[in-house]
């Protein structure tokens, strides 16, 4: 079994006293910079002037301009958006990356796809939470954590994996388990999960069986409840006690269509699509088509995202979780409020 890095692996000590940029203060920004605080970390928020900086402020934090707070930084963690990465590290963080420092990254996008050169006389790395940042800090107030991989693409300090623990540590990372990887890895399996399985393939089976069941003319409400929202305490089981887990839980009949039908739906075809999508990956493919898509001030994403939100299972849905006021929302869209405390 690999290497499982936790808490009582990691000595902290080489971060204590450095002074660490985080730039951005959206999903994975503001947990970082929270927990950091938290465990004693000498912190600082990069922005420009906006809803996070306002934010960010009001939750206490030294906020600078993105090129100061990486001037007066040792590590500068860069979570900004990934496609918008590339010029603020132009203009703003390059020319404050002084011999020794440490450049560090959420997910290997732009180092891998060769967006962001590095100098060679800084430390690179990556901390790479494997959860949404919302929930990268609410498990962390909770006592918990979120697993992370660590990877180191240049080490001129000699210190770049020990810094790379430290910072996962402090984050709450190895609360649940850290991982070395390399920036091609991480990378990989990152577009792959969230495109074939986690985000696309999940939101795209939720549909497929709430359409099939509202075309056949049984109620949207009903589909909902069926497809959608038992999804996730089903997925609670598997992730308490995997597959077993939710099958000790279900019932017999339920397990038999699971062993029999489950195959009709995910098979050998779905296998080659995913195998596909993962060539499109590992070729650079999809990478220039969404750096392409940017630099067009993305036609399709902005079209599909409007026509997403107006599909009837996300209307539905909106009604029936009214009327359940325990299922909280407790992560807002992105902008104003995204940082809310669970
Ligand atoms: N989302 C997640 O859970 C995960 C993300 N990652 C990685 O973490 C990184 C960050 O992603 P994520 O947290 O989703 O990003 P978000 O989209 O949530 O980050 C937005 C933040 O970036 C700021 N920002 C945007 N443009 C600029 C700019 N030009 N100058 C200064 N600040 C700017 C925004 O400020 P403003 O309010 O001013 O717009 C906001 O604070 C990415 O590399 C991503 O792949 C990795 C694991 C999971
Ligand atoms: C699953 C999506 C993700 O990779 C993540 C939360 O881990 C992301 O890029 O947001
Ligand atoms: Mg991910
Ligand atoms: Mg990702």
């Amino acid at each position: 079994m690999a290497k499982v890095y936790y808490d009582k692996d990691i000595q902290e000590e080489v971060l204590r006293g450095k002074k660490i940029a985080v730039i951005g203060y959206g999903s994975q920004g503001h947990a970082h910079s929270m927990n950091l605080r938290d465990n004693g970390f000498d912190v600082v928020v990069g922005l420009r002037k906006g809803k996070s900086w306002e934010q960010a402020e009001q939750d206490g934090f030294d906020v600078k301009p993105v090129r100061e707070a990486s001037e007066e930084a040792d590590v500068i963690m860069v979570l900004l958006p990934d496609e918008r990465q590339t010029q603020v590290y132009q203009d703003e963080i390059e020319p404050a990356l002084n011999a020794g420092k440490a450049l560090v990254f959420a997910h290997g996008f732009n180092v891998h796809f060769n967006q962001i050169v590095p100098p060679e006389n800084v430390d690179v790395f990556l901390v790479a939470p494997k959860g949404p940042g919302h929930l990268v800090r609410r498990t962390f107030t909770e006592g918990a954590g979120v697993p992370a991989l660590i990877g180191v693409f240049q080490d001129v300090t000699g210190e770049a994996k020990q810094l790379a623990l430290a910072y996962s540590k402090g984050i709450g990372g190895s609360r649940a388990g850290v991982l070395e990887t390399t920036f091609q890895e991480e990378t990989e399996t990152d577009l792959f999960g969230e495109q074939a399985v986690l985000c696309g393939g999940l939101t795209s089976l939720i549909k497929a069986g709430f359409e099939t069941l509202t075309e056949a003319g049984y109620q949207p409400e009903v589909a909902y409840f069926e497809c959608l929202h038992e999804m996730k305490l089903i997925v609670d089981l598997i992730y308490e006690g995997g597959l077993a887990n939710m099958r000790h839980s279900i019932s017999d009949t339920a397990q038999w269509g699971d062993f029999t039908s489950g195959p009709r739906v995910v098979n050998e075809e779905t296998k080659k699509r995913m195998a596909e999508i993962l060539s499109d990956i590992q070729t650079g493919k999809f990478a220039q088509g969404w750096v392409l898509e940017n630099q067009t001030n993305r036609p399709q994403f902005n079209a599909i995202n409007e026509r997403e939100k107006k599909q009837q299972i996300e209307v539905v849905g909106e009604e029936l979780r009214e009327l359940m006021p325990f299922v909280k929302k407790q992560t807002k869209q992105k902008g104003v409020g995204v940082h809310a405390e669970s």
